[in-house]
C-alpha cells in the first residue's frame, strides 16, 4: 500500500469578492511510496500549493479523497510538517528554543526535549549556531532551522512549499545537496513544491509535473538518477534529457496561458 494515496481529488476556491466558485485542482489521482521524494512542478497558478496544502489538511476537499497510511486526511495532524518559502521563526527565542517549540506544542517535556531539538539542530548542520537568534543568521540556516523544527516531530511526511525560493541560486544549490544528505538519514516521505526545473529533477524519485485550469496532473516522470547525488549529476545525459522534457512541458504552458491572455 501506498503511503500518499489520492483520489479523483478536487479543490474548488470561491472567487475573490464574488460568490463565484472556481476548480483550482480537480481529477488529481497520486500515489507515492513511504521514503520517496516527490517533487511537484508547473506554471505558475496551476494549483501545486493548493495540492500541497491539501495533503497537509490545511484546504478542504470538493471531491475525492487523501489517505495517509490508510487514514483520511480531514484536517493538519502530527503525521504531517510543513516548510513554508518564508522561514517562519520566532524572533525571540534562538534556534534551539524555535526547534524546541514545536516539540513543546507536541508535549514533549525535560531533558528529552532538550536532547531532541539538539539532535536536528546537528542534523541540519547548525550544531555550533543552537544560541543564536534569527537574525543573526544567513537564508539559508533560517531555512534549516525550519527544517529542523519540522523534523523534530518526527512526521510521517514532510511537505515543503519552495522552501528554498527566497535564497540565492548558489545557496539554493546547496541547500538541495543538504536536503537530500538530511532526508537520506531521515528517511521521510517528502513532497516538494519548485518552480526550479533543475532543483526538481535532482531532488525526486519521481517528479509531478503539473497543468492549468483547473489543475491537474499531465505527466509523472520517474526519475532514475543514482543516489547518493551531488552537483557533478547536473551535467549527466539524463539529467539533460530530463530537463529538455520538463522545459517541454512548461513551455507548452506559457503558450497556452499567452492564448488565453491574447484571446481575452
Ligand atoms: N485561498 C484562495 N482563495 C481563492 N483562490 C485561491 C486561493 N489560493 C489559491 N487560489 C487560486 O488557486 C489557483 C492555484 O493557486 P496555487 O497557489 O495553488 O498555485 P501554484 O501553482 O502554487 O502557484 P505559484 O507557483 O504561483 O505559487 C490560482 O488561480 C490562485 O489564484
Amino acid at each position: 500500500m501506498a503511503q500518499i494515496e489520492i483520489r479523483d481529488l478536487g479543490i474548488d476556491y470561491r472567487k475573490p469578492k464574488s460568490t463565484e466558485v472556481f476548480s483550482a485542482v480537480d481529477s488529481v489521482a497520486l500515489s507515492v511510496e513511504k521514503g520517496e521524494f516527490v517533487t511537484i512542478v508547473g506554471s505558475s497558478g496551476c494549483g501545486k500549493s493548493t495540492l500541497l496544502m491539501a495533503v497537509a489538511g490545511l484546504v478542504g476537499l470538493a471531491r475525492g479523497s487523501i489517505e495517509i497510511d490508510g487514514k483520511r486526511v480531514d484536517g493538519p495532524g502530527p503525521d504531517r510538517a510543513v516548510v513554508f518559502q518564508e522561514a517562519s521563526l520566532l524572533p525571540w527565542r534562538s534556534v534551539r528554543g524555535n526547534v524546541k517549540f514545536g516539540l513543546e506544542m507536541q508535549r514533549w517535556s525535560g531533558g528529552d526535549l532538550n536532547e531532541r531539538a539538539m539532535q536536528m539542530i546537528r542534523l541540519v548542520g547548525l550544531g555550533r549556531f543552537s544560541d543564536y537568534h534569527p537574525h543573526q543568521l544567513s537564508g539559508g540556516m533560517r531555512q534549516r532551522v525550519n527544517i529542523a523544527r519540522a523534523l523534530a516531530v518526527d512526521p510521517e511526511v514532510l511537505l515543503m512549499d519552495e522552501p528554498f525560493g527566497a535564497l540565492d541560486a548558489q545557496t539554493r544549490e546547496i541547500m538541495g545537496t543538504e536536503l537530500l544528505r538530511i532526508w537520506e538519514r531521515a528517511k521521510k516521505t517528502a513532497l516538494f513544491v519548485t518552480h526550479d526545473i533543475d532543483e526538481a529533477i535532482f531532488l525526486a524519485d519521481k517528479i509531478v509535473v503539473m497543468g492549468r485550469n483547473p489543475g491537474h496532473i499531465k505527466e509523472v516522470i520517474k526519475v532514475d538518477l543514482p543516489r547518493p547525488r551531488n552537483e557533478a549529476i547536473l551535467d549527466s545525459d539524463d539529467f539533460h534529457e530530463l530537463r529538455k522534457r520538463l522545459r517541454a512541458h512548461l513551455a507548452e504552458d506559457m503558450s497556452s496561458m499567452q492564448l488565453v491572455q491574447e484571446v481575452a
